[in-house]
């Protein structure tokens, strides 16, 4: 079997990049490299492709005795859709499918009320202004790039309670939902960035999705189909969660994958939070 001295490009999970030179075969599937700078063991890769500048890419299988790298679902198209693939997975089945017909049925059965959709807004707006003022006012780096994306909400929503004040309902106080996620979202949000930017994609983008579908239908039911400022953004909606997802993306590229998986684990406390918030509608 012919063998060719290549330079060897290793690409790792963290997108750390080491030299290395290794003797291998083109025609071998895995190859073992010998690494010039670093003092790690000789690791089984691999082989990927090799570029015509003779560069081998290659992906790491495992060290001698080690087990292969796992691979996480979406892990290749970025982080934000192995957040949402997580998400998805918590949606309750029975009342929540992915995909809008199935959960528009669901949510045309739900007997909306005033009083229910009022605390609803409430709490949301105490969420939204806590996000948005964590954001606005931390020196945290991942944040940083998460200040006025066009997606905030607390403005819109004052405008919202003002408007039902006129109609001559009374705005209730903020409830314990409401004041719950708000406190456990400053608890977290200077010592532990990564769990705090799993809130910040589950709010923003729940409203997006599902709540943007209630807001349509209680519309439709209950406020003569008056649609709210809450469910108006400047520009075009596909356009910011795109931005932002590209941005969060390039804020994960950072973290190790501890950090991601430590992200994604609090998705079910993030959902968890915003759910007693939902459940206002059912009332
Ligand atoms: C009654 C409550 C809910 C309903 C009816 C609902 C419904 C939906 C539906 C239909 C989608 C898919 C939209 C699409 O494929 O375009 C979706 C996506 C999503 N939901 Fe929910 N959901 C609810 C509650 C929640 C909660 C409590 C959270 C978390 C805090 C959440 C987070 C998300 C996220 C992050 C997405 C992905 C959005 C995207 O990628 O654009 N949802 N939801």
């Amino acid at each position: 079997m012919a063998t060719s001295r290549l330079n060897a490009s290793c690409r790792f999970p963290a997108s750390r990049r080491l030299d290395c030179e290794s003797y291998v075969s083109l025609r071998a599937k895995t190859v073992t490299i010998r690494y010039v700078r670093t003092i790690a063991a000789p690791r089984r890769h691999l082989v990927r492709r090799a570029n015509e500048d003779q560069t081998l890419v290659v992906n790491v299988v495992a060290a001698a005795g080690e087990k292969p790298e796992r691979r996480y679902p979406r892990e290749p198209n970025g982080f934000v859709e192995e957040m949402r693939f997580v998400v998805m997975k918590i949606h309750p089945r029975d009342q929540v499918k992915e995909g809008k017909s199935d959960s528009n049925d669901l949510v045309s059965t739900w007997n909306f009320t005033i009083e229910g959709y009022l605390k609803f807004l409430v709490d949301s707006k105490l969420v939204f202004e806590t996000l948005e003022r964590i954001i606005n006012e931390s020196a945290i780096q991942a944040y940083a790039g998460l200040k006025n994306t066009g997606l905030e909400r607390a403005e819109n929503l004052s405008r919202d309670l003002e408007w039902f004040k006129e109609q001559g309902y009374e705005i209730p106080e903020s409830m314990v939902p409401g004041k719950a996620y708000s406190q456990y979202l400053k608890n977290i949000a200077e010592k532990d960035p990564p769990a705090f930017i799993c809130h910040f994609y589950n709010i923003n983008f729940a409203h997006s999705a599902g709540g943007r579908m209630i807001g349509t239908k209680v519309a439709e039911k209950i406020l003569d189909n008056k649609e709210l400022e809450f469910y108006k953004w400047d520009g075009q909606l596909s356009e910011l969660l795109q931005n932002v997802s590209e941005e969060l993306n390039k804020v994960a590229e950072l973290w190790t994958r501890e950090e991601k998986n430590h992200c994604l684990e609090e998705t079910e406390k993030s959902f968890k939070f915003y759910w007693e918030i939902f459940r206002y509608l059912l009332s």
